[in-house]
Order: C-alpha cells, then sequence, then structure tokens
C-alpha cells in the first residue's frame, strides 16, 4: 500500500459515484485536517449520505482516492479502515446495560478485548454517563442513549469519527443540549469529526469547516465565517446566508475552536 506524506487526516481526490446512470457524487475533493470538525451540509438528496458510506467502506466508489493518514483505503474492507460512525437512531443493543454495550463493541475488537471493561467504564465517565451504567437503552432520554452510541465509537480510538446526523432524531430542547455536548465530547477528545446535516444551524454552530454540497457537487468548502461572508455563489448564499439571516453572530460567536481562519 502506497504511503504518502502527508500531515493531513483524511484526503478525498476526484470521488465519482453514480447510480443507475446518475451522477451521485461528481469528482468531489477535499481534505480533513487532524482534530477538525467538518460539517457536510446540504439538502435531502445531494448525497451526503453516499458520501459517507463510501468514505466508511459500505459502498463503492466508481472511481477516485480515499487517503487516511497517508495510505490509500479507497479498496480497504469497513474493519480495515479504523474509522467509527454513529447513526441518527444510535444502534444500541437493547437487552444490553449501558456499560455492556460499550464493553462489547471493545470486545469485538481483539486488541482492546482484554481491557474492555475498565476503557468503556473511562470512557462512560469522560461523557458523563458513569451514574447510568446499569440501566437498559429504553431507560434513557434519546439524549442520554445517544451519548452512549458516541461513548462507544469513541471508546474504539478511531481514526475518524463520521456522524450521520446524530441530533436530528432529538426533540428540540434536547437537540440544543446535545449540540453543546457534542462540542464538549469533541474537545476533549480531541476528535477529528465529519458531521452530515441538513440543517444549516448545527453546521454553524459545531464545525471549523462546512463543506456545502448541491446535486454531488461542493459548492463551498470554508469555515463559517468565510461562507457567510463570502458566499461563493448564489445557492449558497440562498441556501445557508439567508436562511441564517438574524442568527448569524451568535452562531459565529460559537465557531472556531480550532482557528482555520486566515
Ligand atoms: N443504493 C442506491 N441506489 C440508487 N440510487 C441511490 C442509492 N442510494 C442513493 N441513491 C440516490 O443518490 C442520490 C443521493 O442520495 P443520498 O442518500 O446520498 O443523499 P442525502 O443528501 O444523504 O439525502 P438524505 O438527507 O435525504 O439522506 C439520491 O438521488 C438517491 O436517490
Amino acid at each position: 500500500m502506497e504511503i504518502l506524506n502527508s500531515n493531513l487526516k483524511l484526503i478525498v481526490k476526484d470521488l465519482y459515484k453514480n447510480f443507475d446512470g446518475k451522477d451521485v457524487l461528481n469528482h468531489i475533493s477535499f481534505d480533513v485536517k487532524p482534530g477538525e470538525f467538518l460539517s457536510v451540509l446540504g439538502p435531502s438528496g445531494c448525497g451526503k449520505t453516499t458520501l459517507l458510506r463510501i468514505l466508511i467502506g459500505l459502498e463503492k466508489q466508481n472511481s477516485g482516492e480515499i487517503i487516511l493518514e497517508g495510505k490509500e483505503i479507497s479498496n480497504l474492507s469497513p474493519e480495515k479502515r479504523g474509522m467509527g460512525i454513529v447513526f441518527q437512531n444510535y444502534a444500541l443493543f437493547p437487552n444490553m446495560t449501558v456499560l455492556g454495550n460499550v464493553e462489547y463493541a471493545l470486545k469485538l475488537h481483539q486488541e482492546t478485548a482484554g481491557d474492555a471493561r475498565e476503557i468503556a467504564k473511562r470512557t462512560l465517565d469522560l461523557i458523563g454517563m458513569s451514574d447510568q451504567l446499569d440501566k437498559k437503552p429504553k431507560q434513557l432520554s434519546g439524549g442520554q442513549q445517544q451519548r452512549v452510541a458516541i461513548a462507544r465509537t469513541l471508546a474504539l480510538n478511531p481514526n475518524i469519527i463520521l456522524l450521520d446526523e446524530p441530533i436530528s432524531a432529538l426533540d428540540v430542547s434536547m437537540r440544543e443540549v446535545m449540540k453543546r455536548e457534542l462540542k464538549d465530547i469533541q474537545k476533549k477528545f480531541q476528535a477529528t469529526m465529519i458531521f452530515i446535516t441538513h440543517e444549516q444551524e448545527e453546521a454553524f454552530y459545531l464545525s471549523d469547516r462546512i463543506m456545502i454540497m448541491s446535486e454531488g457537487n461542493i459548492e463551498q468548502l470554508d469555515t463559517p465565517r468565510n461562507i457567510y461572508d463570502h458566499p461563493a455563489n448564489d445557492y449558497v448564499r440562498d441556501f445557508v446566508v439567508a436562511h441564517l439571516d438574524q442568527k448569524y453572530e451568535s452562531l459565529l460567536k460559537c465557531t472556531g475552536r480550532i482557528d482555520h481562519e486566515k
């Protein structure tokens, strides 16, 4: 496998995907920096989920390259990529406790099996769930279940975490709480995250950079402030800037843990 000299976490080069004669990802290229929170923002059908599935190895691209930590992984199976994923519906085992869910995930990975209980406890403690270890998922709120799902992913120490609309299923008040928590968790774990969303405010609140997509194309990839101040085209202006409008200053005040602004 080719080793490329790069200090970027992830490089996607000229990625192309076609379903039934329809171009779903139109030769897109982008990169993700270590420790960065990158949102992929776009309306339904623009290709976000397809991109995520290709990155994690659940779907095969027609052409293009994916380079993770300097290694070409485009043709590796999902388990060999070392990525973590958090789904919208949590995907917890209902009959296992909170601790059991995280411990089980660790036991499936040989290198962590021996210390599974200790690592699971430590991770759950770090995300504030140490007093819920013996509860079953149905005894928890949606937000708490999502925290367990995030802990389960973090415990495996993935090289990058992909989050597929993890907040969308929560009710409005819980979404606000979860947004703040997600940001805290990312900071605490220094994790590199790619966050898929169709919600402009979520992307602006959470991200170091936002990749705005429409119909399989990247319309703009930049910091929230640069996108707001300098939208690349009418699409970005209408989809993002016009939508945010009054909330602009308060949202931007919250962004930018990592200063990628030039
Ligand atoms: N397995 C598939 N077979 C055929 N077409 C597909 C398949 N998966 C996705 N598509 C098509 O690809 C396009 C992009 O879909 P995708 O799910 O990636 O978009 P999305 O931005 O994630 O939308 P949503 O937010 O609604 O999930 C859509 O037109 C969709 O119908």
